[in-house]
């Protein structure tokens, strides 16, 4: 069995390559069926929220938190026992540019770190309590650069985006979804370009600390892509595929089947929230069971949010990726429910209400 974590460690794998393959026809048809938010289960939300011991509105987006999480789990009270944080590992092609700080091997080492328990995101996940799976993505196997051709083959994205499904088991209710992949602010400044507009200059930053003639070098890689494969732009998964990568597709297909699943997810950082927002091309609401958990540091995650109408839980200068805003955030949305379970209303607590 793939992905079983031992004594609470991820488990690498090596899928990829033995996992039936959705067509892209069937995606877009389990797309044009999914439901929308569950807005009884948000109304009984909404009628304790005014019951409760503090001024309407007082305690803000974390009011909001219990909402949607009311909405897109489909029922209430919200529960938070078992949130899923997924890290899911790529290697691209298009790394053989020179537009990263970093060598593409650091992709398969940091996965040995993360099953070592040694990496950023194995502390966040014990200092919230949630549980981490890391998918390693046929590392051995880079996507073409996809500046000659496809990053990938329509069977081996509409595979990745399958392998990315298989996240969401039974019994989870919350999933974090990241990254970890040399190379992947390319691809994921790429295709932003291609879902919101703007060339390489618009959506390149340091990614793992790029600057200077390979920053320059870099927009010009973004823009040599954009202008091979422009033509196709107006299909969503024509851009996944040929300017994304395994785990991007992967990401995009955990979002698919957390929605179907009634999981909200928590997006993390630029390429992550960048494969996820390919989706509203298919339909304009497809992350509306999504937050995006922090803003990175990478300058263009803050335009791609503003693009896409999100408006991210915190900023704290992160830009590290594996998932590490959003396991984060974890702790914002218990303390959202904590509040919203455990407060005393107005009667119970004998505190007049406003009216007296
Ligand atoms: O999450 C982000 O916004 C983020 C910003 C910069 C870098 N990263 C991480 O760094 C890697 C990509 O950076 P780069 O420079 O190799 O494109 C990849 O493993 C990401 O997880 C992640
Ligand atoms: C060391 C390192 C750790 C990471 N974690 C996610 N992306 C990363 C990129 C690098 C380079």
């Amino acid at each position: 069995m793939p992905n079983e974590p031992k004594d609470g460690q991820p488990a690498p794998n090596n899928p990829a390559n033995d996992q039936p393959a959705a067509s892209f026809a069937e995606i877009r048809a389990v797309i044009a069926q999914w439901a929308g938010p569950d807005l009884a289960a948000g109304t009984l939300a909404a009628a304790r929220e005014g019951q409760l011991t503090k001024p309407p509105g007082a305690l803000g987006r974390l009011e909001e938190i219990v909402q949607w999480l009311c909405e897109w789990q489909g029922r209430h009270p919200p529960r938070l026992d078992r949130p899923r944080v997924a890290v899911f590992a790529g290697n691209h092609g298009v790394a053989a540019r020179g537009v990263s700080a970093f060598p593409a091997e650091v992709t398969k080492q940091m996965v040995a770190n993360f099953v070592a328990g040694g990496a950023a995101v194995n502390q966040l996940c014990r200092a919230v309590d949630a549980e981490l799976r890391v998918y390693e993505m046929a590392l051995d196997d880079p996507t073409e650069d996809f500046t000659r051709a496809p990053a990938l083959s329509e069977e081996e994205c509409a595979r990745a985006m399958s392998y990315g499904m298989m996240v969401v088991e039974p019994g989870i209710d919350l999933l974090c979804l990241g990254e970890m992949g040399i190379a992947n602010t390319t691809s994921g400044s790429a295709l932003a370009a291609a879902v919101v507009g703007g060339t390489g200059s618009d959506w390149a930053g340091p990614g793992t600390g790029v600057a200077g003639s390979a920053l320059a070098k870099k927009i010009a890689v973004i823009d040599e892509g954009l202008a091979l494969h422009r033509a196709h732009f107006k299909d969503p998964l024509e851009i996944l595929r040929r300017l994304g990568g395994r785990e991007l597709a992967a990401i995009a297909g955990a979002v698919i089947a957390a929605r179907l699943a009634r999981v909200p997810v928590l997006l993390d950082g630029f390429a992550c929230t960048a494969a996820a927002a390919v989706l509203r091309g298919i339909d304009p609401r497809a992350l509306d069971h999504c937050m995006v958990a922090h803003v990175s540091a990478e300058p263009g995650h803050k335009r791609l949010l503003e693009a896409i109408g999100k408006r991210a839980l915190v900023d704290l200068g992160m830009r590290l990726g594996e998932a590490s805003g959003a396991t984060l955030a974890i702790g914002i949305l218990k303390a959202a429910v904590a509040c919203h379970t455990g407060m005393a209303t107005f009667a119970e607590a004998g505190v007049s209400g406003k009216d007296g």
